[in-house]
Parts: C-alpha cells; sequence; structure tokens
C-alpha cells in the first residue's frame, strides 16, 4: 500500500463534490478527488438532467394536443428518438464523464476513478494507495435506486432510473412502482409519449410528502391523461417472461412491457469503512453541524446529509463546506427555506413546512388557499393549480407554501423568499402584484390566511 499526503479527499463527486473539489483547487489546496463512477453524479446522468429533458420533450407534445379549441388544429406524432438522442449525445456524450474529468483536472484537482474507503481519519484507500489527508476528507457518496423486497423483482429485468433515462423507445405499457416525485415525472413523460401507464403507490397518495391538496390535484390531472394510479396498494409479486412484466398486487394481476422501479434511494454509506472514523457503518445519513462537519477532519454533503436529497441541496451544503475549509467567513447553513420542484405538469413546488409539520411543531397555524386555475392568467391558459401557504400567526411570517401550476417551481421562487428572509406576511399583503401573472395566485392566498 503507497502513501501520498494532499490537503483534501473528495470521496464521491455528485454536484456538489465536484464543485467542492474545484473550489479547493483553485483556493490553491492540493485536491485528490475520487468517483467509482461518473463525475458530476446522478444529476446529470442519469437524474435531473435527462428526466427534465423528457418533461421538457413530453410538455412540447402535452402543448400541441392542446392546439385544437385555441389555436387551429394540429396532429401530433410523439417520436422518443430525439429525446433519446437529445440526452445520450448533448446531454450525457453516451455517459461518458471525460468532459466533466478534463474540466476538474483543469482546475487542477487530481481525479483518481476507483472505489474509495475510508481506513481511519485522515485517510482514504483507494486501489492500493491511501491518501492522506492534511485538511482532511469530504463525503459526498450520494445515492442509488433501493429495490424493495417484493418477491420475484431481484431476477427480474426491471428498470430504475438510470435504465429508465437510456430509453431508446417509449415502451407499449409500464408499470412504475413508486409513486415519488422519479415515479411521477418519469409515469407523465412517458404517457404523453403513448406508454400506457399504470402507478402502484404504497402510500395513501402520489407525492405522499407534499401537501396533500398537491397530491390530489397531480393525481386527477395524471386521471384525465389515462395514467393509471393505485395507492394504498401492496406490491405481493413480479415475474418476467416472454419479454413482459406480471405484477401481482392483491387480486389484481397488471402485465407490462416494462417496470420501473422508483421506491426510494439507498445511500451509499456501508462499506464505505464509517466505523474507522468513529461512526456507524449500518448509517442511513450522516450527521453534520451546520459547516457540514461531521467529526475532526471530516466533512459531508448532499443526499447522505438526510438534509433534502436535491442538487441544489449538495450544491448549498458544498459552498459551504469550501468556506470552512479554506476559513472563510459565510453564513452557516440553515434548512428552514428548503425549495424543492417535482417538474411534471402541473409542477409541484414547495418550500419550507407543509400544514402538517407546522401544527406537529406546535405553531399558530393559518392557512391561506387560492385556485390558480381561476386567476385571470390561469383561466387564458386553461391551467390547473393551486397556491397554499402556512403562517406562523404568532410571528406573522409564511413558515411553508406549495404552488401546483404552469411554471409552478418559477412561481415559488417569490414564496422561497418569503420563507427564507421571514417577509412578514404584511409586507406580502401590500406589495403589487404584477397583472395577469400566475403569480397573482398568491396574492389571493395571502389574502386567505386565516387560523
Ligand atoms: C431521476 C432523478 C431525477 C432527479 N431530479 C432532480 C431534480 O430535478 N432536481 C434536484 O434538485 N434533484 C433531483 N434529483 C436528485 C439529485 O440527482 C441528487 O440530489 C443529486 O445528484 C445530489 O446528489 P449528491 O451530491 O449527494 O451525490 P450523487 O449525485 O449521488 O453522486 C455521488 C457520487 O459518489 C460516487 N461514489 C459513491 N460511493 C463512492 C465511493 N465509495 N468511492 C468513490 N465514489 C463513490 C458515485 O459514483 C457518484 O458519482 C433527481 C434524482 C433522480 C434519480
Ligand atoms: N424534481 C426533483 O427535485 C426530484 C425528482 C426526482 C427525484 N428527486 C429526489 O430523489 C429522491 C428519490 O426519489 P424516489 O421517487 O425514488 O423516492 P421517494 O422516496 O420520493 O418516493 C418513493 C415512493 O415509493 C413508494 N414505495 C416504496 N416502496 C414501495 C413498494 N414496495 N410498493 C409501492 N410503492 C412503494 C413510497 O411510498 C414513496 O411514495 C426524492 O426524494 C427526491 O429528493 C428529486
Amino acid at each position: 500500500m503507497s502513501e501520498r499526503e494532499v490537503d483534501v479527499v473528495v470521496v464521491g463527486l455528485g454536484p456538489g463534490g465536484e464543485a467542492l473539489a474545484t473550489r479547493l483547487a483553485q483556493g490553491g489546496l492540493e485536491v485528490v478527488g475520487v468517483d467509482r463512477r461518473l463525475v458530476g453524479g446522478e444529476c446529470p446522468y442519469y437524474g435531473c438532467i435527462p428526466s427534465k429533458m423528457m418533461l421538457h420533450a413530453a410538455g412540447l407534445v402535452a402543448t400541441a394536443r392542446r392546439v385544437d379549441g385555441h389555436a387551429g388544429h394540429a396532429t401530433v406524432a410523439p417520436d422518443w428518438s430525439p429525446v433519446h438522442a437529445r440526452i445520450r449525445d448533448e446531454a450525457t456524450t453516451d455517459w461518458n464523464d471525460q468532459v466533466a474529468v478534463d474540466r476538474l483536472e483543469k482546475a487542477g484537482v487530481t481525479f483518481v476513478r476507483g472505489d474509495a474507503r475510508l481506513s481511519g481519519p485522515r485517510r482514504v484507500e483507494v486501489d492500493g494507495t491511501t491518501y492522506v489527508a492534511r485538511a482532511g476528507v469530504v463525503l459526498n457518496t450520494g445515492t442509488q435506486p433501493s429495490a424493495p423486497p417484493i418477491d420475484g423483482l431481484a431476477g427480474t429485468p426491471y428498470w430504475t432510473n438510470r435504465e429508465a433515462v437510456q430509453a431508446e423507445t417509449a415502451p407499449a405499457s409500464l408499470v412504475v412502482i413508486g409513486g415519488g416525485a422519479i415515479g411521477a415525472e418519469m409515469a407523465q413523460a412517458f404517457a404523453r409519449f403513448g406508454t400506457e401507464v399504470t402507478v402502484l403507490e404504497a402510500g395513501p397518495r402520489i407525492l405522499g410528502p407534499e401537501e396533500p391538496e398537491a397530491s390530489a390535484a397531480l393525481a386527477e390531472v395524471f386521471e384525465a391523461e389515462g395514467i393509471t394510479v393505485l395507492t394504498g396498494v401492496s406490491v405481493d409479486r413480479v415475474s418476467h417472461s416472454d419479454d413482459r412484466f406480471t405484477v401481482e398486487v392483491g387480486e389484481r394481476t397488471v402485465h407490462a412491457e416494462r417496470l420501473l422501479v422508483a421506491a426510494g434511494r439507498r445511500p451509499n454509506l456501508s462499506g464505505l469503512g464509517l466505523e474507522t472514523v468513529g461512526l456507524h457503518d449500518d448509517a442511513r445519513s450522516v450527521d453534520v453541524d451546520d459547516r457540514m462537519r461531521a467529526g475532526d477532519g471530516l466533512w459531508a454533503i448532499g443526499d447522505i446529509t438526510g438534509k433534502g436529497a436535491f442538487t441544489h441541496m449538495s450544491m448549498y451544503q458544498s459552498a459551504i463546506a469550501a468556506r470552512d475549509i479554506l476559513g472563510e467567513d459565510g453564513p452557516a447553513a440553515a434548512y428552514h427555506a428548503v425549495p424543492h420542484v417535482t417538474f411534471t405538469d402541473p409542477e409541484v413546488g414547495a418550500v419550507g413546512m407543509t400544514e402538517q409539520q407546522a401544527r406537529e411543531a406546535g405553531l399558530n397555524v393559518q392557512i391561506g388557499h387560492s385556485d390558480l386555475g381561476a386567476s385571470t392568467r390561469g383561466w387564458i391558459a386553461g391551467a390547473q393549480g393551486l397556491v397554499k401557504l402556512i403562517a406562523d400567526a404568532d410571528r406573522g411570517v409564511l413558515v411553508g407554501a406549495t404552488v401546483v401550476g404552469p411554471s409552478g417551481g418559477e412561481v415559488l421562487s417569490m414564496l422561497v423568499t418569503a420563507v427564507h428572509a421571514r417577509v412578514p406576511v404584511e409586507t406580502l399583503r401590500s406589495m403589487i402584484y404584477a397583472y395577469p401573472t400566475f403569480h397573482r395566485a398568491v396574492e389571493v392566498a395571502v389574502e386567505d390566511l386565516q387560523g
């Protein structure tokens, strides 16, 4: 085993790790970045970007279908090939990260492709070399798709998000196990290309962590688009023969050409050597303080911190860890205004607490609703959606908000500012909302706030 001393080792180069390694190297530190798969992690190759390209294309198909009755007549012939070609050629360069590796190395980072393992404080082993990190080690190992323990599933050629984004054609039929963000986005993308989609969700509703009103609104749209959504179900058995999946769900049997398992993620923590730095090897997440410190000379960022599995969280924490390592001042991590958007149509965007979380926290809760479809802009666009606001009446500020609608994630941005900066509700009441925007539905919801 050879040894090499450096300043920092970044284990896992997801979005946050890649940015962190780059920043530290540009800050003059000697940095080794290790990844066993692709530099950039899940988001650019198998997650956010390809899935949003699928949804963008699906949105164009849906928009074209809305021409009738509004702007003449359009005949739409959806074809998945350009979607696949753009993902393969433009987004992922055929799932090759050479451009990202070059960028990293140009910034001064030493890149090592391999499986990294902690072997003690400030020590990381990769393929027979131990890197000893003078300043410390940053973990950004992310997650991988997890498969629920369903009888028969393991032996079948089911898809996870990683195979789904590589699809060369839209299958004739698709069963999706899991109605979370991945399941919902993929279900709508394929359905709009003609795939007969069935979503099987164990919980009582799709997008379970969202406000119930948001789940119901999306379920209604899915039903109108011909997507079958079965909630509160238990998938008993899966089998595959003659190029077809058979999925047994209680009394029902569903057949499909493809099966997508989108039932949650498993953190890449087991086998990482956490026990060598005093942490539990079987941990579901790594505890961090508000500077992303997980121990002496140890930082963790991204999905594995359990603060929200989003690229923007990985990047946010990356910047905080970088400042801490470089000895720079800056705000500590705060999680009272974490935004997230599910990019279905309508988009479901939310920030901060849900009503249930605010009530469980014992706040003096006020709720405000508005029907985005009834706003002038919503009516013009024939849109469906809603705004739901959660206020803490004692402090006179919003603590949470949900927007469902066209560009729901963009409308959300003003509410992210309000929750983040604790803008007084009185200020939101007295400001001017441009006419006729979708965000005027926020004004109606602010007026509606009541205990
Ligand atoms: C289908 C899909 C759609 C998504 N859409 C969105 C979206 O629209 N918006 C959003 O904000 N988020 C989205 N996400 C979530 C987003 O992809 C993740 O939150 C994001 O990738 C951040 O993850 P991360 O930085 O923790 O690490 P990851 O991206 O998971 O990267 C971790 C890296 O660590 C490497 N690694 C792991 N263990 C080791 C080891 N022992 N040695 C060396 N390397 C190792 C892995 O190979 C990987 O490259 C989506 C996810 C999926 C699956
Ligand atoms: N737009 C975005 O920001 C975006 C998009 C996709 C993913 N993500 C991130 O990735 C994470 C993982 O996404 P995900 O959708 O895989 O996970 P998830 O945890 O959000 O949803 C998984 C769903 O599967 C259900 N489920 C679990 N086991 C089941 C079973 N045996 N049968 C039926 N249903 C079952 C769960 O009840 C849950 O609703 C998300 O939490 C999110 O943070 C973000």
